[in-house]
């Protein structure tokens, strides 16, 4: 049964190959980041009011101008089409039917035109890491701006592409290795595997045709990505980016006052606070950690979006009380995917729209534009944090 969004995660680890749900639900070397995305959440509790009016909770915002049912987007996910055929189309598809948005990567396997022709252009983002070969970068701002995307967002946490030691370890590849192991692993999950077949052999959809992937046979995300993206990527390089792209321009992954401060410089429309979901540098703080820093910076010149561990409603409104205007969710959306395709992110973002609603009106603050960090109290010892910490630690030695 499926109750919250930890059920939709355990659905996924047991329909997906172990490869292939280690590659979503994992992170960057001793994923203490990983870890520390979640367990921050409990050094906030809440300040309820009581006898306020909540008959009418109402969760909608705008975002850079757009009306959203919800403040919560589905976060650019490298790869989502491995996890359920055409995955790209059924997430965009979902977070359309709920009144937001869904942000394409550039790592999709779906491509820009064919997420582009499914739902109406307004509710899509695209997000773009720079190549080195700049004729590429180029042309992918232009298929986004012609296939009608809303804004770009410009990921600025890969200037090399984390170590992910589970990835490793199971030796995952793209297209995925025909190996014993995977054979097997794709024999146990029989549902994926057939699922899989209906769909062409996954690859980087973007990119058929430039020749890139072509001479690609099953290369590892980080040898592919570390020998395709751009490390030599500064601020000057915004300003080239801004010059082609007409559209709203956020950067994702920024975690610190003085790159807020400099985004803003920059004029960019909108900010997201992430830590890659742990994925990236380990030992970079939770990303809920990082967001009073970034709100004080940005003094409200730029659209603040949050992501990094959401996992309950509860979550989402804490990050708003904290300054936040919205929020991505990044695996929550996968493993729903892999659970109950398209039906399965509604019911995701169904299940974070009660849940969203019912604290709003536990704590006696029916709209968004109520919260502040009044809304909030810091924990000064989480106790669960700590007992958190020591049993994952434990866990991990296992
Ligand atoms: C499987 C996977 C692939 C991802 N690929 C990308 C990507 O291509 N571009 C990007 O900017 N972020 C990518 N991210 C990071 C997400 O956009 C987001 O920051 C992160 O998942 C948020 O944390 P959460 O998963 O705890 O919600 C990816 C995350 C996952 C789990
Ligand atoms: C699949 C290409 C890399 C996507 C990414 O940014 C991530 O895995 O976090």
């Amino acid at each position: 049964m499926i109750v919250n969004l930890e059920d939709l995660r355990r659905h996924a680890r047991r329909r997906l190959p172990r490869a292939i749900f280690d590659f979503v639900d994992g992170g960057a070397e001793d994923e203490y980041t990983l870890r520390a995305n979640r367990l921050s959440f409990e050094k906030y509790a809440f300040r309820a009011r009581a006898l306020v009016d909540v008959s009418q909770c109402d969760q909608s915002t705008t975002l850079l101008g757009k009306q959203l049912s919800t403040p919560v987007l589905l976060a650019p996910a490298g790869l989502t089409g491995l996890v359920a055929p055409r995955g790209e189309v059924l997430a965009a598809r979902a977070a359309a039917n709920k009144g937001t948005l869904f942000t394409l990567s550039t790592m999709s396997v779906c491509s820009i035109e064919e997420v582009g022709a499914a739902v109406p252009g307004s509710s899509l983002w695209f997000q773009l890491y720079v190549w080195k070969d700049r004729g590429i970068t180029r042309a992918l701002m232009e298929r986004a701006k012609a296939a009608g995307y809303h804004a770009l967002c410009l990921t600025v946490d890969v200037p090399a592409m984390g170590r992910r030691e589970r990835d490793s370890r199971n030796g995952f590849t793209v297209p995925p290795r025909i190996t014993l192991f995977n054979l097997l692993d794709a024999l146990m999950h029989l549902r994926w595997g057939l699922w899989m077949l209906s769909a062409p052999r996954p690859t980087f959809g973007n990119f058929v045709g430039t020749g890139k992937v072509e001479k690609e046979d099953a290369i590892s995300v980080a040898s592919f990505t570390n020998k395709q993206f751009d490390p030599s990527v500064t601020w000057a390089d915004l300003e080239w980016i801004r010059s082609l792209w007409s559209g709203p321009l956020l950067l994702k992954g920024i975690s610190c006052g003085e790159d807020a401060r400099l985004a803003v410089q920059h004029g960019v429309e909108g900010l997201i606070v992430s830590n890659h979901g742990g994925r990236q540098l380990d030992f970079l703080p939770a990303a809920l950690d990082l967001l009073p820093e970034i709100v004080d910076a940005v003094e409200g010149r730029a659209e603040i979006i949050f992501d990094g561990g959401i996992r309950r409603g509860s979550d989402v409104v804490k990050a708003i009380a904290l300054g936040a205007r919205a929020c991505m969710v990044g695996r929550p959306f996968l493993y729903a995917l892999a659970s109950q395709g398209q039906a399965g992110v509604e019911l995701m973002l169904d299940l974070l729209r009660v849940e969203i609603d019912r604290t709003l009106a536990l704590i006696g603050r029916p709209r968004l534009s109520q919260l502040d960090r009044s809304a909030l109290r810091f924990e000064e010892r989480p106790r669960a944090a700590e007992k958190g910490l020591e049993l994952l630690a434990a866990n991990h030695m296992k």
